[in-house]
């Protein structure tokens, strides 16, 4: 039996610009309520996720930053198994390959941040792949369809989800994951059942067990209804 949900956030309980799905909202606060575990598992920094989990009504289990960062609860300890050093070295090579050919690359909220690097998509993510292979360099570069993100290999929302589920006393057979983005795919693979959006990539739909009929948050919406059993809704 299920007893946890494990969501992405943007593409999955967002819209394309972002824009949060209140249907997906009050689909998280229903679950919540009948005791199912609602953990958000995003790219985003921990004080978004912090924010976005008070104001959606979640008890504050969170996985940041693609994996590099998770915690059970508000009031948990803070796990940092990424390595901030590795890719901040690696952004630094990308920057200056990009600057030589005139591209800038924009960092985003790295000050917040404990274990990636996230930076805008005004690059091609295979262009930085190359790099990064020439270079030799021990990160992955993730393209989460909303930024480009550096992670340590090994390190992804997978492993998070399988390190919580220990300290959340569930196995990962007992949680559902769902997401829309190649920073999913770990995570769908883990969980007893993934599920991705219907505006996921080939990648992404392959990896899951179930893939929805709806896009964004109404799909989510839709991977609720029909596996939380007995689940109405509000
Ligand atoms: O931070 C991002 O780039 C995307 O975040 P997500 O993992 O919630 O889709
Ligand atoms: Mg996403």
């Amino acid at each position: 039996m299920l007893k946890a949900l494990v969501t992405d956030v943007d593409g999955t309980i967002t819209d394309r610009r972002r824009r949060i799905n209140t249907a997906a909202v009050e689909t998280i606060r229903s679950l919540v309520d009948v005791g199912i575990e609602v953990v958000l598992a995003s790219g985003n920094t921990v004080c978004f996720m912090d924010g976005l989990c008070k104001m959606v009504g979640t008890d504050g289990t969170i996985i940041g930053e693609n994996g590099g960062v998770y915690r059970r609860t508000f009031s948990g300890t803070l796990r940092i198994p990424g390595d901030k050093n590795a890719c901040l070295a690696a952004f630094e090579i990308l920057k200056d390959y990009f600057t030589e050919k005139g591209v800038e690359l924009e960092l985003y909220s790295a000050q917040y941040r404990f274990a990636d690097v996230a930076f805008a998509r005004n690059i091609a993510p295979d262009e930085a792949r190359t790099v990064i292979r020439d270079h030799d360099l021990p990160v992955r570069v993730l393209d989460t369809g909303f930024a480009i993100h550096l992670q340590a290999p090994g390190i992804n929302k997978g492993t998070a989800l399988r390190d919580l589920a220990g300290e959340m006393g569930l196995s990962p057979s007992e949680m559902m994951a769902i997401g829309d983005s190649e920073n999913d795919i770990e995570m769908l693979e883990a969980a007893g059942i993934g599920v991705a959006v219907a505006n996921a990539p080939a990648a992404t739909r392959a990896a899951a067990d179930r893939v929805t009929k709806e896009s964004y948050g109404d799909g989510f919406v839709e991977a609720v209804k029909e596996y939380f059993d007995g689940f109405e809704g509000r």
